[in-house]
């Protein structure tokens, strides 16, 4: 993101030689419920902010201990609305609200100091202490908290993020990957009420990227931590989001689910066209090694990809990018392709490259495709006309998909 964000300041305070009891002052203003408790959503978030040209105006609800992603162009607000979060920047207006624990209430005029609030930070450069071995990074921030408040133990999170062969050493020997890893330990071990993740794999190359994000998508079930995730990945959103808050000039264009809210228009724009990709949540239903192929159920019908190693009953996310999507006027008798549905075209833009065009589907669900100009002109598509579509791969997002 590029600008001062909390991270400065936050790593400003591990490194100030704290005294306990006032660590558990400000907690105790904070669990005793500063303001009026609300129970139920994990999130609740409302803010209005004018910093000079550039107004916030942003609410979203998230419930549950899943992970809420904030997406938005350069200069939507994610950093100021992270900021107003974390503490370190003061809404005019609003309410912040984490996990019934009231952090921030305009009219109450309730604003609990950052240090107060109990959250967590994992930023993109990890900034692990260089001086201290991995187990006294992790322990750092862990010895600071009271017992009492702890919830999240050292065993279970060195297991979770599979670091213990790596614990007598030191940052400088890890890889970026494992150093991300680390972090996030560090952070868990504070026993935070709300973890921020501000753009924690940005730093790391693809393969990293896969390696840290199987173990991210894990901490909101095993340790019912809520994240809240910063990103300007759609990759990521769509491996781990449960919710998605999609944010445009300070403002709150949508929020829920993945699959709602990156199938909207201003979404696919903003992702860039024809790599925008329709997301179905699916079920693995059954395997068929002998074919190489799995079976995903969705409401509505079964898409076969090819074999996958997951366990029947578990969620994953199957997304379907236009080009691989083919249409046709008339049924094929005899296809290779697995997945093959009628439907109805609803719309057709014409990107650059070609014709992208919505098709609405008979068993529910909205498809894109795209086709030639030549194409789209021989087939004589308009809104309206009755086509077959072929999908012809689909990428399936292995395991570590959001539920
Ligand atoms: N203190 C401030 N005073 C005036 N304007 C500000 C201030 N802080 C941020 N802005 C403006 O608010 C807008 C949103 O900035 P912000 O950093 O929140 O966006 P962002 O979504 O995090 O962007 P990026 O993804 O590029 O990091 C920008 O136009 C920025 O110039």
């Amino acid at each position: 993101m590029g600008k001062p964000g909390p991270c400065g300041f936050v790593s400003f305070l591990l490194l100030l030689p704290w005294r306990p009891w006032l660590f558990q002052n400000f907690w105790l203003a904070v669990w005793n419920g500063a303001c009026e408790e609300k129970i139920d959503p994990m999130l609740d978030i409302d803010l209005k902010k004018v910093q000079g040209d550039f107004t916030v105006e942003a609410a979203f609800v998230a419930k549950g201990a899943g992970v809420t992603a904030m997406f938005g162009h350069s200069g939507a607000g994610k950093t100021s609305i992270i900021n107003m979060i974390a503490g370190l920047s003061r809404p005019d207006a609003g309410h912040i609200v984490v996990n019934d624990h009231c952090v921030f209430d305009g009219e109450k005029n309730v604003h609990i100091p950052p240090e107060g609030r109990r959250f967590g930070y994992v930023f993109q450069d990890g900034r692990l202490f260089p001086h201290l071995s991995v187990r006294n990074n992790l322990v750092y921030g862990m010895k600071r908290v009271p017992p009492g408040a702890r919830y999240i133990e050292f065993d279970q999170v060195v297991d979770l993020l599979g670091i213990s062969h790596l614990l007598k050493r030191h940052p400088a020997t890890l890889s970026g990957g494992e150093k991300q890893r680390v972090a996030i330990g560090r952070s868990l071990l504070t026993s935070p009420v709300l973890l921020i993740m501000d753009e924690p794999l940005a730093s790391l190359d693809q393969a990293r990227k896969s390696e840290v994000l199987p173990f991210i998508a894990r901490l909101p079930r095993e340790l019912r931590v809520p994240i809240l995730y910063v990103t300007h990945s759609v990759d990521e959103i769509l491996n781990l989001a449960d919710t998605l808050v999609f944010l445009s000039n300070g403002k709150t264009l949508a929020v829920g689910s993945v699959e709602t809210v990156s199938a909207r228009d201003d979404f696919q724009r903003l992702t860039g066209g024809m790599e925008a990709a329709v997301v179905v949540s699916t079920r693995v239903d059954s395997h068929d090694p002998g074919a190489g192929l799995t079976r995903l159920e969705f409401p509505g019908g079964m898409l076969s990809v090819p074999l996958v190693d997951l366990p029947v009953n578990g969620t994953v996310r199957a997304r379907i990018h236009p080009r691989n999507v083919g249409l046709a006027l008339e049924a094929f008798p005899r296809t290779s392709f697995q997945n093959i549905f009628q439907g109805i075209v609803t719309g057709i833009n014409d990107p650059c490259n070609g014709s992208l065009v919505n098709v609405s589907l008979d068993i529910g669900i909205p498809l894109m495709a795209t086709i030639t100009p030549r194409a789209r002109q021989e087939l004589d598509l308009k809104p309206g006309t009755r086509v077959h579509a072929m999908i012809k791969s689909v990428s399936v997002s292995l395991g570590y998909v959001a539920t």
